[in-house]
């Protein structure tokens, strides 16, 4: 394919703007071609000053203007089924931004409908795998030089919760991130889930359980545990400590840059995730627009999509019911083989 890939976006928020001026600006062989969001005056901002994108308040609209080809679906999570769903009807290939559908029901929908095409379509936004301190430590886990993995140790804190946030969300949205990541660094699913409530920080959210603690059996027998916390007040931090049977390994604790001033020293910390995984999202997005060009599909699939889905859901059961869930996997259809 020599002329650009024509990308159509749905929704134009925090993550749909920032994928606007990464496609527009950063990744090569792709031009935003049409943006689709109920709140049309949010998508005409998110592309002024960018030629040739149609703007649209209907997702249909989106898919069907001239010069689209892919899709990156950045909508809230209960309307991805319904967009992927668009997206398989037209052929066209997908990024979509985790979770590929909150429930586990919708999600095995959107698995079924991509097997009965016979073709991967989707990529899911799970951008750790792109990030380059978590490839270090998938090469080294991979080369076996540390021996069998036996625990991880996660953390991850943001720094305030936006105001629709639900305790459930701590899970189904945040965690998910160490679902996928764990999953992936060990080869091996995750079978069962605990969720643990500390005493809720006092500047938390009425209502809202944060932090949590959050423990995952793997189906070989190792554990992963996950301090979340999103309401942390003092920055973006995300941490793994992958614990093997001759030597641990770390990754997280990268420093952005060391301040002096006044007789003292001080490390800032990345405030968000669009900082935090700015290389990591640019080296995603450049990945999937370099694959879809060339006939391919690569990264997270739509079987990851929906296993970290499964989990979360039975973690969301654990966090509501007390106790230890269990995680009931569908069958895996051949395509994801
Ligand atoms: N990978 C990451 O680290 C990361 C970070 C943040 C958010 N996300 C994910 O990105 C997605 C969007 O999150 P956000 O923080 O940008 O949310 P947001 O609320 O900032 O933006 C969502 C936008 O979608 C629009 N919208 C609502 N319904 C729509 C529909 N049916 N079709 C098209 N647009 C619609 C809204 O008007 C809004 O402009 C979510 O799935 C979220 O989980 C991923
Ligand atoms: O949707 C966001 C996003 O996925 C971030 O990466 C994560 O740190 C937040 O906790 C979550 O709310």
């Amino acid at each position: 394919m020599s002329e650009l890939l024509g990308v159509a976006v749905l929704g134009a928020g925090h993550m749909g703007a920032d994928h606007i001026r990464r496609i527009d600006r950063v990744v090569s062989g792709a031009r935003v071609a049409a943006v689709a969001d109920p709140e049309t005056g949010r998508a005409k901002d998110a592309v002024a000053g960018i030629d040739g994108v149609s703007v649209h308040a209907e997702v249909s609209a989106a898919l069907d203007a001239p010069g689209v080809q892919a899709v990156v679906i950045a909508s809230p999570g209960p309307a991805h089924e319904e967009a992927l769903l668009a997206a398989f009807e037209r052929g066209l290939p997908v990024l979509c931004e985790k979770p590929l559908v909150p429930e586990s029901a919708g999600a095995l929908r959107v698995v079924e409908a991509e097997a009965r095409l016979g073709r991967r379509l989707t990529q899911v936004g799970f951008m750790r795998r792109y990030d380059a301190e978590y490839q270090r430590l998938k090469s080294l886990l991979d080369s076996g030089r540390l021996g069998r993995p036996l625990m991880l140790h996660c953390t991850h804190r943001n720094v305030s919760s936006p105001p629709d946030f639900t305790s459930a969300m701590l899970v189904n949205s945040s965690v998910s991130h160490e679902i996928d990541a764990a999953r992936w660094l060990l080869g091996q699913e995750l079978t069962a889930v605990s969720v643990l409530r500390p005493r809720p920080a006092s500047h938390a959210p009425a209502g809202l359980i944060d932090p949590q603690f959050v423990l995952f059996e793997t189906a070989d027998g190792a554990l992963v545990d996950v301090e979340v916390f999103v309401n942390c007040g003092f920055g973006y931090q995300v941490r793994c400590e992958a614990v093997c049977e001759s030597g641990s390994a770390r990754i997280g604790d990268e420093h952005t840059m060391v301040v002096t001033s006044a007789g003292g020293a001080y490390e800032e910390v990345a405030q968000d995730y669009l900082v935090r995984f700015a290389d990591a999202y640019d080296r995603e997005v450049q990945a999937w627009v370099d694959a879809t060009r060339a006939g391919r599909v690569t990264g997270p699939s739509a079987w990851d999509g929906y296993a970290a889905s499964a989990v979360a859901e039975a973690g969301v059961r654990a966090l509501e019911n007390g106790g230890r869930v269990t995680v009931e996997l569908a069958p895996r259809p051949d395509l994801y083989a």
